[in-house]
């Protein structure tokens, strides 16, 4: 079977492993603990019998205590009699030496003798056997209360059955230096006058008498004390439950039993009432003839019932005081015993049993919750490491295709790519690599990229290149190769050295590309961005290279002094306006050819932009002054010769302004504008001039300069106001439209626009003034119309800066946002304004045609204005400029320019407005010649909208 591994299978398959585990462990040990059980009742028997042998053992070692205990008694017989009697007699010398010392002095020693004899007469010891004798030395019987009759009389040759002299055995025994000592010999014991027996005394020498006092005893009599002390305490002794040992001699007495039908005792074997007590006793005397040993019989058994049981005892003889000992156990009593430890074992093992389970189930349910808590944190890792597996497998595909993708890169970049191993051979080359060099993969593998080499560089070259790659790893540079067909072509070249983890060079990896296009490019762009396209002279950023340089040079006083010519052709726009830029362009190349032609080789001539060129001048010292003089005079005559174009003798004058380093500048940006502020000087001059920079003309920029930013600030603080100047049907004689004319407060003054315009169009101000004008213009309208003042048309003039910028959206911006109807708004643009971009201005006046305002031409007459070109644009009005309407009516020339104007818009369907006109007769005039419209001061001036409004409602009065 094959398991479906998954992140949700795997725990649950680690769960029931671990259940299977625990159960097992479970079986396991309740199969171990059962069998155990069984096992443990198979053996009670074994039990049974251990436990016999172990009785049977205690009973030994009761025994063998009870025999040492014996055995220690009757080894002391001798000594405890030996000292009991020195005990008593140290006593009675005590006595016999205090009642000497008390009685020496007052009586005679006769009477002290008979005074310490009768005191010692009556001392009894030794269960009353005991008494004390006193001898003297010779042998003569001082007192002795068992047989006073003998006292006085002489002992000495007294003999025992073994011929032993007692009385002198006596008095040896105090020969010593203790004066004291131990005698034995034997005596008839009291009861017994035929057989003598063991005897012991203790005596001490009495000095002032010169005596031997003592006394002794039987040492069967001490024995027997002993025996009764034993058997004493025999009888107290226990062991077990029911354990306790009996007492008998050997000669069929009874001496001790405490579990016995007999209430007296001892008592012979033949006395004993019971009969199975005497057959029981004969058994025991029988075994303890044959030496002891374990024997077994019926007996009372001791638990008060009067019941019978089986007992098994042990017999040992004690020989020397022919003693039987006995000591028993009951079988039953094990048994019951036995019986009821197994009971208990059987219920402590259940318990345990149970108590075992509920442990192991506990264990169980733990071990499963920490299973299954392994389990989920398994999973999690599982998943995480199945998710590091996929993103190992995303990042291997990844790997993958990032090598195929590197590999078709290999083949397919445009670069050519060379890979070199640590010995700097070629081992592979891709497919631009043949097309660049022409050598293939085969014919360069295993070469080194020597042969590639043009010869061009030294072998510094190269060492730099390698100390590079060595160091940093990376070289980057242009480098010309060879081909294989020996053409030195200049490349692009990275080098990239590759290491492994011990960061020696595996690789080297060269990445390079033809530049030859790139370069040639380079130097087409480096041309287009420092030289003029049009005059293939220096354009500004090269000529300020070369003024730096000079200045640089003038620095090093190789040069003292240079001059730079600001040269603009005067009223070129006309050119350009009315023959057309093409024309504009030859104008402009065949003076740049002048201007070359006027220098010497080392000046510079460069063109900077429209009709603005600029000449650098190197000389030496105070004479650079003189010629650039002498230079401009050339100029000016030059440039001034007729050019000839398109069949046009055009005449066309430069005007020059001069600055001299160091005196007006001593930088490039400074130089240029002085030479612009002398330029402007000469123009302003009446043009076709060259002027010198001077510190007064750098007045007036700066006064430009404060001038431009008041504009600025007034735009901001909304300085301007609008004025109407109204404009009148000459037939009807009434109010035909307005014009909106700027002013600037400026510092309490109304400026008049001919003093700012120029310079808002210069500096690109009039995009906002104009829209400022336009939006007020119309909000005024929309006012005026809003309070039920019919005001026909509102015309407003338009720069031609404004006309290249938007002007469009701009124009609908307003007209949506004021409301100002736009059939009503007239927008007057100047001829130049359209000739600028005709076909642009074509479209835009299209456009605002469409958007419904009016077109009208403003100044007209003063330009090249063609009337030709009048049909090519969307136009509704002709304003014919104050200049011709001045001479009217005596003014051939003028009568003629407004009559033929004034006769072509006609044809065109054009409305005409004569402006400036001051006087009746130049009303009259332009009326007999059917001009439409007027606006001048022999109406009115342009006045604030809040005149123009009282102006409107005397119109609507009268
Ligand atoms: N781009 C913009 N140009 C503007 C704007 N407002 C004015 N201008 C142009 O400034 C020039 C001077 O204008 P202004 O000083 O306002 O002079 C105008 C009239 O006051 C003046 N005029 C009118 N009638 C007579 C007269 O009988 N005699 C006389 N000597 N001058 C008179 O003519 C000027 C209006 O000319 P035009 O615009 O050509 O109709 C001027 O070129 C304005 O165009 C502006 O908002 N934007």
């Amino acid at each position: 079977m094959s398991l479906n591994i998954n992140p949700q299978n795997l725990p649950r398959y680690q769960t029931w492993g671990m259940v299977g585990v625990v159960l097992l462990i479970l079986v396991t040990i309740f199969g171990f603990l059962i069998s155990r059980q069984y096992f443990d009742q198979s053996k009670v028997a074994d039990l049974h019998e251990e436990v016999l042998s172990t009785q049977k053992r205690r009973l030994k070692t009761e025994l063998a205590s009870v025999l040492d205990y014996i055995r220690f008694m009757s080894q002391q017989a001798e000594s405890v009699l030996a000292e009991d009697a020195k005990s008593h007699v140290n006593q009675a010398h005590s006595v016999a030496t205090s009642l000497y010392t008390s009685l020496k002095d007052k009586f005679p020693d006769a009477e002290i003798q008979g005074i310490i004899r009768e005191s010692l007469r009556e001392v009894r010891f030794f269960n009353g056997r005991g008494y004390l004798f006193i001898d003297d030395m010779q042998g003569q019987c001082i007192l002795l209360p068992t047989a006073p009759q003998l006292e006085g009389t002489s002992l000495w040759d007294n003999q025992d059955d073994t011929g032993h002299f007692i009385m002198r055995g006596l008095v040896d025994a105090v020969k010593n230096p203790e004066r004291a000592g131990i005698s034995r010999y034997r005596w008839y014991p009291p009861d017994d006058n035929k057989v003598m027996k063991s005897k012991l005394a203790y005596v001490r020498y009495f000095e002032p008498f010169d005596w031997v006092i003592g006394t002794g005893d039987y040492l069967y009599q001490t024995e027997n004390d002993l025996k009764q002390e034993a058997l004493k305490r025999i009888s107290s002794l226990r062991f077990g439950r029911n354990g306790y040992v009996s007492v008998l001699d050997r000669d069929g007495y009874v001496l001790f039993s405490p579990n016995t039908q007999e209430r007296q005792l001892p008592k012979h074997v033949s006395l004993l009432r019971s009969e199975q007590e005497r057959k029981v006793v004969q058994q025991i005397l029988d075994v303890a003839k044959q030496g002891g040993g374990f024997t077994e019989y019926e007996w009372l058994f001791p638990d008060g019932s009067g019941h019978s049981s089986k007992k098994l005892s042990l017999v040992e003889v004690v020989p020397y005081w022919n003693w039987i000992l006995v000591a028993g156990v009951y079988p039953e009593e094990i048994d019951q015993i036995f019986r009821r430890q197994v009971q208990e074992e059987q219920k402590d093992l259940t318990e345990d049993l149970w108590f075992l389970l509920l442990v192991l189930s506990a264990i169980g349910l733990v071990m499963l919750l920490i299973s299954w808590a392994y389990g989920q944190w398994l999973r999690r890792l599982f998943l995480d490491y199945q998710a590091d597996i996929k993103a190992q497998k995303y990042q291997i595909d990844e790997d993958a295709r990032e090598l195929q993708i590197a590999s078709r890169v290999f083949e397919t970049a445009r670069e050519g790519i060379m890979v070199t191993d640590p010995e700097n051979r070629i081992v592979a080359v891709n497919r631009s690599f043949t097309e660049i060099t022409g050598y293939t993969s085969d014919e360069v593998k295993g070469v080194n990229p020597k042969i590639l080499s043009s010869g061009r560089h030294s072998p510094d070259f190269y060492r730099r290149m390698w100390t590079s790659l060595m160091e940093t790893d990376q070289w980057a540079g242009e480098i010309w190769n060879t081909t294989k067909g020996g053409q030195t072509f200049p490349e692009h070249l990275s080098l990239s050295a590759f290491r492994d983890e011990q960061g020696e060079v595996v690789n080297y990896v060269a990445t390079f590309s033809d530049v030859t296009e790139q370069k040639l490019a380079e130097e087409q762009l480096r041309y287009m961005a420092e030289y003029d396209d049009l005059t293939g002279m220096p354009n500004r950023r090269l000529l300020m290279d070369r003024v730096n340089q000079t200045i640089a040079r003038a620095k090093r006083q190789q040069l003292r002094c240079f001059t730079l010519m600001f040269i603009d052709l005067d009223r070129f726009k006309n050119i350009n306006d009315s023959l057309g830029h093409s024309a504009g362009d030859q104008v402009l190349q065949e003076v740049a050819q002048r201007l070359q032609g006027a220098v010497r080789e080392i000046d510079t001539v460069s063109r900077i932009g429209g009709d603005e060129f600029v000449v650098l001048i190197s000389g030496k010292g105070d004479d650079a002054i003189a010629s650039a003089a002498n230079l401009s005079r050339r100029l000016l005559r030059m440039v001034s010769e007729p050019i000839v174009e398109q069949g046009v003798e055009l005449i066309v004058t430069p005007s020059i302004g001069i600055a001299s380093y160091p005196a007006d500048g001593e930088d490039f940006e400074t130089l240029l504008r002085n030479a612009d502020a002398a330029l402007y000087h000469a123009k302003s001059l009446g043009r076709n001039n060259f002027q010198f920079y001077s510190a007064e003309m750098n007045e007036k920029a700066s006064s430009r300069l404060i001038m431009e930013n008041a504009l600025r600030q007034a735009l901001e603080k909304k300085a301007f106001e609008l004025y109407y100047q109204p404009q009148y049907d000459m037939q009807t004689r009434r109010l035909s439209g307005c014009e909106a004319l700027i002013r600037w407060c400026h510092e309490g003054e109304l400026i008049a626009p001919d003093q700012f315009i120029p310079l808002a169009e210069e500096t690109g101000l009039i995009l906002s003034i104009g829209e400022w004008v336009l939006r007020e213009g119309c909000r005024q309208g929309a006012e005026w119309l809003s309070q039920g003042y019919d005001v026909p048309s509102v015309a407003v003039n338009v720069s031609a800066v404004q006309f290249r910028y938007e002007f469009y959206s701009t124009v609908k911006e307003v007209l949506k946002e004021t409301g100002f109807p736009a059939e009503r708004l007239v927008l007057e643009v100047t001829e130049s304004t359209l000739m600028k971009d005709a076909v642009r201005a074509r479209q835009l006046l299209m456009k605002l045609k469409l958007l419904g305002v009016q077109i009208a031409l403003d100044d007209f007459g003063t330009g090249y204005s063609s009337l030709a070109y009048l049909k090519k644009f969307s136009l509704d009005k002709l304003k014919i400029d104050r200049a011709f309407i001045d001479g009217l009516p005596n003014d051939k020339d003028d009568k003629a320019i407004v009559g033929s104007i004034l006769d072509v818009a006609r044809h065109l369907g054009l409305e005409t407005i004569a402006e400036g006109v001051e006087t009746a007769e130049q009303a009259e005039f332009l009326t007999m010649y059917r001009c439409e419209q007027a606006q001048g001061f022999l109406f009115s001036k342009a006045i604030p909208a809040k005149d123009f409004t009282d102006l409107i409602k005397k119109n609507y009065a009268s």
